[in-house]
C-alpha cells in the first residue's frame, strides 16, 4: 500500500462526556484543541516533541497514546507501521474530565486514516476512525464528539441494528473502495453527516461474546452514536482545578449496582438532553405536572429548569465524590444556587450549562471561586470534531 503523505497534522477538540444525567453516553465538543503533527522516518524510531500540557509527564517514545493509538490502527487503514515524529501542543488538560486521553487516541487514529489516503471529511472515514478509537479507549462518550463534533449520545451494542453485518473492522483499501461506499462488514446505517446522523460500527463477534466482561467497561461490542444539534443559546463554563484525577481510578470507585429508582431517574432526565440542549422552542411545551400556575408566573417550565433536572445525576457523582470532594462540593453549591452543574467527565473538573434564559454565572461570585485552587473557562461548544490536514 503506497503511503499517501510524508506528514499529517491533526487537531481534535476536548470533550466533556456524562452531562450529569447521560453517564457513559452523552458528550459534548468543546472549543479547546489538542494539535499534533506526524511525519514519517525512513527509519523504524519514534521521536516525541511535546509542548504544552503534559510536557513535563508524557512519555516521549512508542507508550505515548498518541504513538500507540496511531500503530494500534494502522492495520485498520492499511499502512505498515512505520518510524514516526510527532510534535504535539496539547492544551487540554490531561485527567480532569475534558477528554484528554480520547482526544489523544482520535489523534493517533486519524494519523492513520490520513497515512493511509482516508478524507476525515469522509463520512465513513469518520465512522471507522470512531469505531477504532472507541475500541481503543473503551467507552465511546468522549471519542464520538471528538470525531463528530455537537453533542452526541454513544452506545455500545453486543449486535448490529438489523444487519448480518457483524465482521472484522478492517477498512477497505483506499484504491479498492468506491467513493462514498460504506465499510465492508460493518453495521453503519446511512444518515446525513448533520445532526441526528447514526454511525454504527461492528467489531470482532468473538469480542462481542464477551460483552461486559467488567463494569469497569470493556472494549467489547459494536459503538453507535447518534449526534444531535446544540443551541448557539447554550453557554459553557468549565471550572478547572489544579488537582488531578485519573478515569481509571475514577471508574474503580464505582458500585456493581444501583438502585432501580436511581437508574430510572438519570434514564428520563437523560432524555431530555438532546431537547434541552437544541434550539426547541422556549416553554410552550412544557408543563408542570399538577397545580395551578403561580400568580403572576407564566404557565408551565422554563427550560432553564428542564435543564437543570436534565443535569441531575444519581449514576455516578455520589459514588466519586469521596475521590474529588472539592469538586463534588462545588457541584452541590452551585446547583443549590440553581445553575446546571455537573462533574465533567470522570472529574475533577465542574461543568456548568446555561441557556441565554438563565443567570450568567459570570456574574455571581462563583467566577472567583478558590481562585488559588481553580480557574473558570467559558467554552464554546465545537460544531465539527477532528480535522486533518495534509503535507
Ligand atoms: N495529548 C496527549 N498525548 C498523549 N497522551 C495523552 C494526551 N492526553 C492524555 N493522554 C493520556 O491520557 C491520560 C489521561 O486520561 P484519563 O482518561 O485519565 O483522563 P481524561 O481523558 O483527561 O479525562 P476524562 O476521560 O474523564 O474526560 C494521560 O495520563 C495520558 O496517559
Ligand atoms: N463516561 C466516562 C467518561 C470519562 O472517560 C466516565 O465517567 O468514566
Amino acid at each position: 500500500m503506497a503511503i499517501s503523505f510524508d506528514a499529517v497534522s491533526v487537531s481534535v477538540p476536548a470533550t466533556t462526556a456524562n452531562l450529569g444525567s447521560g453517564f457513559d453516553s452523552a458528550g459534548l465538543a468543546l472549543g479547546l484543541y489538542d494539535d499534533a503533527t506526524f511525519e514519517l522516518l525512513p527509519s523504524a524510531d519514534v521521536e516525541v516533541d511535546i509542548h504544552g500540557e503534559g510536557a513535563d509527564t508524557l512519555p516521549r517514545d512508542s507508550h505515548n497514546l498518541m504513538v500507540r493509538a496511531f500503530y494500534e490502527s494502522c492495520d485498520t487503514f492499511n499502512i505498515p507501521p512505520m518510524g514516526i515524529r510527532l510534535a504535539a501542543n496539547n492544551r487540554i488538560p490531561q485527567k480532569r474530565g475534558l477528554g484528554s486521553s480520547a482526544s489523544a487516541i482520535v489523534s493517533g487514529v486519524c494519523a492513520a486514516a490520513a497515512f493511509g489516503g482516508y478524507d476525515i471529511a469522509d463520512r465513513d472515514v469518520q465512522d471507522a476512525v470512531f469505531s477504532s478509537a472507541s475500541r481503543i479507549e473503551g467507552h465511546p462518550d468522549n471519542v464520538a464528539p471528538a470525531v463528530y463534533g455537537g453533542l452526541t449520545l454513544s452506545w455500545k451494542s453486543v449486535r448490529s441494528v438489523g444487519s448480518e453485518a457483524d465482521g472484522p473492522t478492517s477498512f477497505p483499501s483506499s484504491a479498492d473502495r468506491p467513493a462514498g461506499s460504506g465499510v465492508s462488514g460493518v453495521s453503519g446505517i446511512a444518515g446525513g453527516p448533520e445532526d441526528g446522523s447514526f454511525a454504527g460500527y461492528g467489531l470482532d463477534p468473538e469480542d462481542a461474546a464477551q460483552e461486559d466482561a467488567s463494569h469497569t467497561g470493556s472494549c467489547t461490542g459494536q459503538f453507535y452514536s447518534v449526534r444531535y444539534p446544540v443551541s448557539s443559546q447554550i453557554s459553557v463554563y468549565v471550572f478547572i482545578p489544579d488537582f488531578e484525577l485519573s478515569t481509571e481510578e475514577a471508574r474503580s470507585a464505582l458500585p456493581f449496582s444501583v438502585p432501580f429508582s436511581d437508574a430510572a431517574a438519570n434514564l428520563g432526565r437523560a432524555a431530555l438532553l438532546p431537547y434541552v440542549l437544541s434550539d426547541a422552542p422556549n416553554t410552550g411545551a412544557l408543563y408542570r405536572s399538577a397545580g395551578a400556575p403561580e400568580e403572576g408566573s407564566s404557565c408551565g417550565t422554563s427550560m432553564h429548569q428542564v435543564l437543570f433536572d436534565a443535569t441531575e445525576d444519581r449514576l455516578h457523582q455520589q459514588y466519586r465524590g469521596g475521590l474529588m470532594p472539592e469538586s463534588y462540593g462545588l457541584v452541590k453549591a452551585l446547583r443549590a444556587h440553581g445553575f446546571a452543574a455537573c462533574i465533567s467527565g470522570a472529574g475533577p473538573c465542574v461543568l456548568v450549562l446555561d441557556r441565554d434564559d438563565g443567570e450568567g454565572i459570570a456574574d455571581t461570585g462563583f467566577s472567583a471561586v478558590q481562585q488559588d485552587r481553580w480557574r473558570m473557562q467559558k467554552m464554546s461548544v465545537a460544531p465539527r470534531g477532528a480535522v486533518v490536514r495534509t503535507a
